[in-house]
Parts: C-alpha cells; structure tokens; sequence
C-alpha cells in the first residue's frame, strides 16, 4: 500500500490557555489510504486535534503540514478545500433556511453556473437520501438527517480528506449502518478520512488504523 502521507503533526504542541498544555510535543503522520480512527476518553484532545489539523486552531509549538505545505501558512478557505470539516454538533454548519440553499450557498460564492449548481445538489441530494426534505429547514431535521445534510455541505466543496468530529452521534444502528455505508462509497471514491469517535461500531467498521490519546499524548497506534 502507498502510505503517502496526507497530513503530517511535527511536535505538536497546544494549550488553550498558557498553563495548560492539552496537546503534548505530538508526532503522527497520517495516509489518505487508510481510514484512520482517534480515539480517547473525554477531554483527552480529540476535538482539540482535529482542529488543529484544519487551522481552526493555531499550535504553541510544533506545525501541521498537508501534503508538506505548513497549514499555519495557509488560508482556512484554502485548507477548506483540501479537507471537509465535520464539527461535533452538525448544526454549527447550517445557517439558511432550506436544505438546498444550504447545500448551494458555497457554489454561489465560487464560478460557478446555476445548472451546475443544481446537478450538484441534486446527485448529493440523492447520494444523502435527503429528497423529500429540500424545503425543509435544516435546524428542524432528525439527528441523522443533520448528519447526513452536514457532510454533504462538506463534499459540495469536493475535498480530498475528511476529519470527522463524532459523526455517529444520536444516530440508531440502522442509521449508523447507512451512514457506514455512504462513508465507504466515499472511500472507493479516493476520499480520505479520520473519524474523532467514542463509537465502536464505526471505529471497527470503517478504520484500518486506530490511534489513542490520552493526555494530549499517543498511547497507542493499531493498525488492524
Ligand atoms: N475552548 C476551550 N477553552 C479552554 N479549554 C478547552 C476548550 N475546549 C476544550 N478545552 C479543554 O481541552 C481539553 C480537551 O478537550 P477536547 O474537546 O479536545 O477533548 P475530547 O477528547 O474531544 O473530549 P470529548 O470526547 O469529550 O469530546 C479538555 O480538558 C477541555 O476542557
């Protein structure tokens, strides 16, 4: 397996505040080939780390590097469109009125014509199985459907790698299973992904790699 490395931590360190270091001298390299799961109790730094990662948060020492660019030297719209975000509670990612506004609101801001537009919402529309809800409000969606509704916001802007913050949260197995399965058509399709999880199920499922932090610190790195 061609294990290029997609996004490299170099003695990552973090703190939110000055006395408090949450994320410790880090080191890990991370492939787009494989799907890799990090794990941890509560507040040992997953959501930390994978802010890190995108540049939402800026390390004390040490850097975050995409295919070796410095991600402290690049804009969060450019990092953006290498790797979709999926925050913890999907409704930080809705602020219009309808599904579709919501799925078409990026490609309004980029070159892009309107029949574009639509072909795009539509296939995600339907990859998503969110069609009977196009009008709806994305705030009043099930659980599942804000997940569902939340990463295909993320894929209309056609990153090459996810990090996803808890994806599983509130979902029933059965809704677990079909978000599994969109996950894996996304992987054939070439997309890379880590999932920030507590969740076993998908963890097992989805990863061929699980790494644990506690601390801020790896304590283990599995490769199944
Ligand atoms: N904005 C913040 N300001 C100050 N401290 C924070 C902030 N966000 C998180 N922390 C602290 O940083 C530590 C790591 O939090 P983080 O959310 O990264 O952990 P986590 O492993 O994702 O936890 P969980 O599994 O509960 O989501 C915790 O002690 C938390 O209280």
């Amino acid at each position: 397996m061609n294990r290029l490395n997609f996004i490299e931590l170099k003695e990552l360190s973090f703190g939110y505040t000055s006395n408090k270091t949450i994320i410790k001298r880090l080191n890990l390299k991370i492939s787009k080939d494989e799907v890799t799961s990090i794990v941890g109790s509560n507040g040992s730094g997953k959501t930390t780390l994978g802010k890190l990662m995108m540049g939402i948060l800026k390390p004390t020492i040490g850097g975050v590097y995409i295919l070796d660019e410095d991600v402290s030297q690049m804009s969060l719209a450019l990092v953006g469109s290498k790797i979709g975000y999926l925050f913890q509670n999907p409704e930080k990612h809705f602020f219009t009125n309808t599904l579709e506004e919501e799925l078409g609101f990026i490609l309004k801001f980029k070159d892009v014509n309107e029949l574009s537009i639509q072909q795009q919402i539509d296939e995600l529309i339907e990859i998503f199985e969110l069609n009977h809800l196009r009008k709806s409000s994305p705030l009043l969606l099930s659980q599942g459907e804000k997940q569902r509704l939340a990463i295909a916001t993320i894929l209309i802007n056609k990153p090459e790698y996810l990090i996803l913050d808890e994806p599983t949260t509130g979902l029933d197995i059965e809704r677990k299973r079909e978000l599994l399965n969109q996950l894996n058509q996304l992987r054939e399709e070439g997309i890379g992904m880590t999932v920030i999880s507590h969740d076993q199920f998908i963890i097992e499922e989805l990863s061929q790699r699980v790494i644990k932090i506690h601390r801020g610190e790896i304590i283990d790195d599995q490769r199944n």
